[in-house]
């Protein structure tokens, strides 16, 4: 049966029953406004939070309740507060639900086919092996139709063996014969290749989502759709204007790696790319420069759409290849670990090195790089002696690297660091009034530029992009947006601050306005220059052993 699909999408069968990609999915309608919602999928086959989260999370709508209210920095603005209880399914003891509701959708949606094998398991611990099994249900209808690329696994010697035991284990614990090994096998390919990372956009918690029709999206690194998640629900939206009948892309992987990077992450999905980024080896600020989306930079912390077009790097210092090598040997010094605070120095130090050939050429937004410099901003945040020194990596990434990976501010990676200056502004803001400041940080240029900027005009600008943004490319649900919202109403209630305010609405509006833009121009965006000015600096006193130069 083929998969059900909203009315403004389509399949597109491929007439060459040879082609590798049988399917894809085209609108029916244009869509000329990024950020649109080309479509939501409620109804999917698999929603499941990750292992971790499973006993924390309804598992059926996946609220969670680990979270909390963050009122401290934090890369993830806006998580929920922990209000909700939950209560295990009584038959199984294994499943847990927020309420009835959810218990009995739950069951509809396919907890009868798995729960007497639960309740099995737990009971072979407790005694009673003779209860009789279900059959198993794996998926419902609609699976039958995806694309398992089961050959294409099984040439993959070391997945083909990872399929064969986690099988065994899935057929094991469902108390099945041998006979229905193969068919296990298929639906974990099957899982492999359809089903999406849930990254939810509040928690940052992971799992999996299934839909079929949703499963006929195919890939490129240079896509014109992404998909959000809000709890039960994907949401399909534009990343730029879509003509009617033009077949949707997004992508499944970090398209902004270089080029050998994305294809081993791709060969999980057994196909070669060959997209115009990768059909040219394209890097970010070759893709940054012709993306018909720039303008929306206009209003944005990068809005200088000259410099997205003409950024002043120096690429005949650094070739293809040696991103290659750079970002392969950057891989192989791993990831941070533990909490040690000398290992982490270590590891960032190793990384700073190795991407020196980057600084040299100021290619920031080329990977590694980025990363390198996102990852210790964050940890910096909630370090008691670098909690300052934070500010200026994350206006830093804000406005040198985020614009030029992810050109579409509405992006919610790019919102979550608008919102992540907000919240260190809130803290040195605090500082600054106590006069703490001082004594927290030795850079004379950075403690003076925080000492004399309009701070809260800062936060108003900055949560006015967020706001603006956050619903265009999320769900008015979302946190982080709700949070933002929240915090503009208490910015907009100070008494005192009516001439700043209304500047800034008029920006907001207009962000042409003359007035309005002066303002930005000189209360917002140049503090956030300078403050990004100090972050090179910075990171090579932190991370180079280099003497930090005071102002
Ligand atoms: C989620 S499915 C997409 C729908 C798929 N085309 C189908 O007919 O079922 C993923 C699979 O589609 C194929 N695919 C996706 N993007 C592709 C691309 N850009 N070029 C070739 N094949 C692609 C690969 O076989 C991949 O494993």
């Amino acid at each position: 049966m083929p998969p059900q699909l909203p009315p403004t999408l389509r399949i597109h069968h491929n007439p060459d029953p040879t082609a590798p990609n049988r399917r894809s999915l085209h609108t029916t309608t244009a869509f000329p406004t990024p950020g649109t919602t080309i479509a939501t999928f409620t109804t999917p086959l698999l929603a499941l939070p990750d292992g971790p989260s499973m006993r924390t999370t309804c598992n059926y709508c996946l609220r969670t309740t680990t979270t909390e209210l963050t009122t401290t920095p934090s890369t993830n603005p806006g998580s929920q507060s922990p209000t909700l209880t939950l209560k295990a399914c009584t038959a199984c003891q294994t499943a847990v639900y927020c309420g009835a509701a959810c218990q009995r959708a739950h069951w509809k949606a396919g907890h009868k086919g798995e729960c007497g094998m639960l309740a099995r398991v737990r009971d072979v611990q407790g005694g009673d092996r003779d209860r009789a099994l279900p059959t198993p249900a794996f998926f419902g209808e609609g699976e039958g139709v995806l694309e398992g690329n089961v050959e294409g696994f099984r040439a993959d010697g070391e997945l083909w063996r990872d399929f064969e035991l986690q099988a065994k284990g899935a057929v094991v614990y469902a108390g099945l014969g041998e006979g229905w090994l193969g068919r296990a096998r298929e639906v974990l390919c099957k899982i492999q290749t359809n089903a999406f990372n849930r990254l939810d956009a509040d928690t940052g918690m992971t799992g999996i989502f299934l839909d079929a029709g949703l499963a006929m999206v195919n890939h490129s690194c240079v896509p014109n759709a992404f998909i959000g998640f809000d709890k039960r629900t994907a949401v399909l939206r534009t990343e730029r204007p879509i003509q009617e009948g033009e077949e949707i892309t997004i992508s499944y992987i970090d398209n902004t790696l270089p080029k050998s990077a994305r294809h081993e992450a791709l060969r999980l999905y057994h196909f070669k790319c060959d997209c115009p980024r990768c059909k040219d080896d394209l890097d970010v600020y070759e893709v940054c420069r012709t993306s018909p989306h720039l303008r929306l930079n206009s209003f944005s912390l990068q809005p200088d759409l000259t410099k997205l077009r003409n950024p002043s790097i120096d690429k005949a210092k650094v070739s293809k290849e040696e991103i290659e090598a750079i970002y392969k040997k950057w891989k192989a010094l791993g990831e941070p670990e533990g909490n040690d605070e000398d290992d982490h120095l270590k590891l960032a130090q190793a990384r700073w090195e190795v991407c020196q050939p980057l600084v040299e050429a100021k290619m920031w937004a080329v990977e590694p790089l980025p990363t390198t410099i996102s990852q210790l901003a964050m940890r910096w945040q909630t370090s008691y002696k670098m909690v300052v020194y934070a500010l200026p990596l994350l206006c830093f990434v804000s406005t040198e690297c985020d614009p030029i990976k992810l050109v579409a501010p509405f992006m919610p990676w790019r919102i979550k660091g608008v919102m992540a200056i907000v919240m260190l502004l809130a803290v040195t803001g605090e500082f600054t009034a106590s006069g703490e400041l001082a004594t927290r940080c030795t850079h004379e240029g950075l403690v003076g530029t925080l000492a004399m900027a309009d701070q809260v005009s800062m936060c108003e600008a900055l949560l006015r992009l967020a706001v603006h943004h956050g619903s265009i490319g999320a769900s008015e649900d979302w946190g982080v947006l709700k949070e933002a919202k929240a915090m503009l109403a208490d910015l907009e209630s100070l008494q005192g601050r009516e001439q700043e305010s209304r500047l800034l609405q008029a920006w907001a509006k207009d962000p042409e306005d003359p007035e309005g833009a002066a303002f930005f121009e000189s209360q917002v965006l140049g503090p956030i220059k300078t403050l990004s000015s100090f972050a090179v600096e910075g990171l090579e006193a932190m991370l180079g052993g280099k003497s930090l130069v005071k102002r």
